[in-house]
């Protein structure tokens, strides 16, 4: 159980006010027992450079981030300002030494204190761009919250949040079409339903104008009165945007070359007799002193920088519980039940639905594709069906079926999981649900949308082409079509899940030619060496081949009727063709088990894949 913190009526209270907005200024405040100082101490981090030589990123870094406080980590570019973050949240773990919060970060495993407190806002926003921010926060909510607080009770929060960070005008707005400012914001707002009591944020203003810039920094500002602690990286930023900073961190070379308030840095300068000239912006002076512009000063700053203080002050927090006392407002604590992965399965589900209806490349052309495609093969394959002298024409037509569906549903799937990858790393980071819900959600989502695509396709093409007008047969053959659909589908994940999408799609596009080569019809099975039997036995287009030759010619099919024209009509025998391609044997139901056991097979495999790449960042 986590506590939401105090609250009125909704959920939340008055706090600070901010300057930089003219909304009203309302800010969740952290309960006392909630501030987290981070401490952390002589912190290196070596990374393999070349073939033997190694790199030395961080060469014992120190630091203390107050509660209450806005700290800025700068530096020039390959500093380690991102390093540094990437140690101190725990998402980098290997390479480091050092202690974070008084633990030692290898014995740890990076799992300091304040980890399941503290939430990461990345660089890029990971926003969906097929929801609103209004639909993104109620996920959020949804996912943080659960059924803690009432549906009306959560859309206070979400209402008092956006209004904070002042985006109650882009409530009904497409995450696509917000600005960089505004994206940055509803990055933060998503990360506030839970009140958090430390945010670290990289680059939070990069791309945006001085007066985006601004907005955002005050508003962290604003929120770290509240009581939290707001650690971010920053580029260069304007005279006014460095003063609202209350602490900043300076890395050069991976070492600290100054430590302390924004406002101290003239006068350490001068102390290190390196005066900043006048009407320079001190933060573009530190800057030019930290990349070696003007001269190597960094030992002697790094000296300088601890031998003294240049902390300010620090910050008062507010008590949050002294507007309400003033007001005689009734003060109310909200206790947060973190949602069970069943409330988190059933947001996530709703999400992918979401996504999957509005997202017309991949619902609707698909569909309408299937549907042509459908048609052009029926049209192809006319007649094929029931002509004894197009059997094998109908062979090809199952092959061919084959091949399609193979490829219509692998090369999507390979670069599904990439596609979502920093979304899903970032929501992991912040503990909105378990890997294995969204697996699972995912699937649900996806299987019925994957079969609905290939009902389409195989009845198109299954009655335009005169395939028997059987119903049992019929569903044997959809049901085979169904299973080699998302069997390619569960390679395609697979591989998307080992590489990178370029040799994934590469990968997938060979495997099914090699595929295709062993499912025992450019080569019939009957035909096939017997020291390469294997090979088709491993490769699941023979089983899907064989399926699908079976539904249609196997279990006692009728003779087929031959055209007069025709002198010798030497498949007038349905099971002629498959004794002749070596399927005579076959088993409907080996086939369907075969499928069945390599889908879930794959399906457990690109879980276990997939995993080892969400987290390969963090270990
Ligand atoms: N995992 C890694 N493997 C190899 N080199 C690394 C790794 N992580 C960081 N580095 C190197 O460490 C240096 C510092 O990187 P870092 O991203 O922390 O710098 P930065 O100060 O954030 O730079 P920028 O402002 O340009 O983003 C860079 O030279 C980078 O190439």
């Amino acid at each position: 159980m986590a506590l939401l913190g105090e609250c009125c009526s909704a959920a939340l209270q008055p706090a600070a006010s901010s300057s930089h907005s003219s909304h009203r200024a309302v800010y969740l405040q952290v309960p006392k027992n909630k501030l987290i100082d981070i401490d952390f101490s002589d912190v290196k981090f070596t990374v393999k450079d070349g073939r033997k030589g190694t790199k030395d990123v961080l060469r014992g870094v120190s630091g203390r981030y107050l509660s209450g406080e806005l700290t800025a980590i700068m530096g020039p570019s390959g500093a380690g300002k991102s390093s540094l973050l990437n140690v101190v949240t725990g998402v980098q773990v290997s390479g480091v030494t050092g202690t974070v919060g008084g633990v030692s970060i290898s014995e740890a495993g990076g799992a300091s204190g304040f980890r399941k407190e503290s939430c990461y806002i990345t660089q890029d926003d990971m926003l969906n761009p097929l929801f609103t921010v209004h639909e993104i926060m109620t996920m959020a909510a949804d996912f943080k919250l659960g059924s803690s607080l009432s549906t009306k009770a959560k859309q206070l929060v979400i209402e008092d949040i956006l209004e904070t960070l002042g985006l109650t005008g882009t409530r009904e707005t497409r995450c696509c079409r917000l600005s960089g400012g505004q994206r940055k914001r509803v990055s933060i707002a998503l990360e506030l339903i839970d009140n958090p009591p430390v945010m670290f944020l990289d680059e939070p203003t990069t791309g945006l104008d001085s007066s985006a810039s601004a907005q955002v920094v005050s508003t962290l500002k604003a929120l770290a009165r509240g009581g939290r602690t707001i650690v971010c990286t920053i580029h260069q930023p304007s005279a006014s945007v460095f003063e609202l900073f209350d602490h900043v961190h300076v890395i050069a070379k991976g070492r600290t070359v100054y430590q302390g308030s924004a406002l101290s840095v003239v006068p350490f300068l001068q102390e290190a007799e390196l005066p900043c000239p006048k009407y320079h912006n001190p933060a573009d002076f530190l800057m030019d002193v930290a990349s070696g512009e003007l001269g190597d000063h960094g030992t002697n700053l790094e000296r300088l920088a601890n031998a003294k203080e240049w902390r300010g002050e620090r910050s008062i927090i507010k008590d949050p519980t002294q507007d309400f006392t003033d007001k005689g407002t009734r003060k109310a604590m909200v206790l947060i039940r973190k949602p069970t992965e069943l409330d988190r399965f059933w947001v996530l589900l709703h999400r992918s639905m979401i996504q999957l209806y509005r997202d017309w490349t991949v619902t609707h052309l698909k569909l309408a594709l299937h549907f042509v495609v459908g048609i052009i093969f029926g049209l192809y394959f006319a007649d094929a069906g029931w002509d004894g002298s197009k059997t094998i024409s109908n062979f090809g037509f199952f092959m061919c079926t084959c091949v399609y569906l193979g490829y219509t549903s692998m090369m999507p799937a390979v670069l599904r999981f990439p596609q979502e990858m920093n979304t899903l790393k970032k929501e992991q980071y912040n503990n909105w649900y378990k890997l294995r819900t969204y697996y699972i959600a995912f699937i649900v989502a996806n299987i019925p949308v994957q079969m609905v695509f290939c009902t389409v396709f195989t009845s198109m093409a299954y009655f335009i082409s005169s395939q028997v007008a059987d119903w049992t047969r019929f569903v044997m053959f959809l049901s085979m079509c169904q299973l080699l659909s998302i069997m390619s589908e569960s390679i395609g994940l697979f591989l998307g899940t080992t590489c990178n999408p370029v040799n994934g799609t590469f990968l997938g596009a060979i495997f099914i030619a090699v595929c295709m080569l062993f499912a025992g019809f450019l080569v019939f099975l009957a035909h096939m060496p017997t020291y390469l039997s294997w090979a088709a036995d491993l490769n699941y287009m023979r089983y899907a081949l064989e399926g699908l030759s079976l539904s249609v010619y196997g279990y006692g099919r009728e003779t087929l009727e031959c055209p007069r024209t025709e002198i010798y009509c030497h498949f007038r025998v349905p099971a002629t063709l498959l004794s002749e391609v070596g399927m005579e044997d076959g088993r409907y139901w080996i086939d369907v088990s075969a499928l069945a056991a390599m889908i879930v097979l794959l399906r457990l495999v690109s879980f276990v894949t997939l995993k080892r790449k969400v987290s390969c960042n963090t270990r």
